[in-house]
């Protein structure tokens, strides 16, 4: 059995959910399919929350109003038969009357929870539709039955296994299961998400959950590229990533997996495969347990960074002071991703602002605090396990024209970052495509 997830671009539109029907009926291995919202369709819902959060219900009407004539344009498109589309409108109606309720409904962060889970479940429910239309017989499992949080957040991938409603269709020839990424129940029994792009986390949740053979994540782009697509022009795709340097990739940016996606699949030891929905015959990449000292296979870049010193010479020959400033961080549950030290001061970098001012106030009586906020980290991702000399090299040659704010390499063999201002993000990542994957403009 293989769990396959089609991201918000590969249903984005009738003709491409007529792709991914193809595509799971390509062969007869059980499938449980895994959906995310028509793209465009959660940061819709989002700006919904946004709009009733701050009280402006005649925005959120338009907005409500829009994405239904969206919404009704796409059901013409996919389905013909009448029968068909009544149903779609049916299920249309269903979601949309909910969404036009929460207007009048006071906000609160259960209320944007429970819209933003509307796109899945519109989108799944949308491509039964189409199946049924096809004479595909399939089945369609909600998500919120199984796909749960526990106290401290976490998937539960125990409860998934134990509560997955089909288990005993998944050695059936041909079986096909629909059910919703991103969506989840918390531990206090409310909707929730598994946060933006989660859809690949709950993919990989249920592979692990289920023991499945394979979990594939089909998207726009045929696999893993060795730098960011978005940015940088001649890039190409990595045939074989291990499980360490995919999580390092998706945690320090590359989009196309969500971070905390891949550490399930590698608890369980469940491949993930990533496969293009428009090119279905492209290799992609597959992701494993298999471990290659290779260098430097891939370069990921996430925005968004802080970066914190704390200077003071208190610090010359003392022990402890380390562990008082993590514990600031602690409080403020801020994770810290880069540190360097020295004799008399500490740089640490952290991706969530929400806490910023008042980390830096209770720093404040450790020493001087300097804060530098719109920076990047550069993440250069392989395996480096035999000692490399010319690796470092070839970063730094590449990296001569940028001012680079701090460095971190040694913490694990598949690691090498670079903290460096915003706004060089975009010529770093070229001139480390052509220093060190010697590749040229395209
Ligand atoms: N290193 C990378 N390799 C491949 N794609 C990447 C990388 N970094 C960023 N991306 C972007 O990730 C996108 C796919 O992810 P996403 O938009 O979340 O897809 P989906 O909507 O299918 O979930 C690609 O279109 C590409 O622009
Ligand atoms: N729809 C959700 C979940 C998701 O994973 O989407 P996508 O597969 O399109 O990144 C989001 O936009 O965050």
């Amino acid at each position: 059995m293989k769990v396959l997830k089609f991201g918000g671009t590969s249903v984005g539109s009738p003709e491409r959910m007529n792709q991914v029907a193809s595509i799971i009926t390509s062969d007869d291995e059980p499938k449980i399919i895994v959906l995310s919202a028509v793209s465009g369709t959660t940061n819709s819902l989002v700006e919904l929350g946004r709009l009733l959060k701050t009280g402006d219900k005649q925005a959120a009407k338009d907005l409500v109003l829009e994405l239904r004539q969206k919404y009704d344009a796409f059901v013409e498109d996919l389905v013909s038969e009448s029968d068909r589309r009544s149903e779609a409108k049916a299920i249309l109606d269903e979601h949309f009357t909910l969404l036009n309720s929460a207007i009048n409904l006071s906000f609160n962060e259960g209320l944007s929870r429970e819209l933003l889970a509307q796109g899945e479940l519109l989108s799944t429910k949308l491509f039964i539709e189409l199946l049924k239309e096809k004479k595909i017989d399939v089945d369609w499992l909600n998500a919120l039955d199984f796909m749960k949080l526990d106290e401290d957040d976490e998937p539960d991938v125990e409860f998934i296994g134990k509560n997955f409603p089909a288990k005993d269709q998944l050695d059936k020839k041909g079986k096909l299961l629909v059910t919703q990424g991103f969506i989840c129940k918390n531990s206090k029994g409310e909707v929730d998400n598994l946060k933006r792009g989660g859809s690949d986390y709950s993919a990989s949740l249920i592979g692990a959950g289920l023991n499945a053979d394979e979990v594939q994540i089909w998207t726009d782009i045929d696999g893993m590229h060795n730098n960011d697509p978005r940015v940088v022009k001649n890039t190409y795709s990595i045939s074989e990533l291990s499980f360490n340097e995919a999580a390092e990739l998706a945690y320090f940016g590359a989009k196309i997996l969500h971070p905390a996606s891949i550490l399930p699949a590698q608890k369980y030891n469940c491949p993930v495969r990533l496969l293009n929905t428009m090119r279905p015959d492209a290799k992609g990449t597959i992701i494993s347990g298999k471990e290659q000292d290779t260098g430097i296979k891939a370069v990921a870049a996430k925005d968004n960074i802080s970066a914190i010193k704390i200077k003071s010479t208190r610090m010359l020959l003392a022990y402890g002071f380390l562990r008082k400033i993590f514990e600031v961080f602690e409080k403020y549950k801020t994770p810290v991703d880069m540190i360097t030290t020295s004799e008399v001061a500490v740089s640490l970098t952290i991706d969530d602002n929400s806490n910023l001012e008042k980390i830096k106030q209770e720093l404040e009586p450790f020493g001087k605090i300097e804060i530098d906020t719109n920076q990047s980290i550069i993440c250069l991702v392989g395996d480096f396990v035999s000692d490399r000399p010319g690796i470092v090299k070839q970063v730094f040659d590449s990296l001569t024209e940028i001012p680079v704010r701090m460095i971190s390499y040694g913490g694990s063999r598949h690691n090498i970052s670079v903290l460096i201002d915003t706004s060089y993000k975009a010529s770093a990542l070229q001139s480390l495509n052509k220093g060190v994957f010697q590749m040229e403009e395209a």
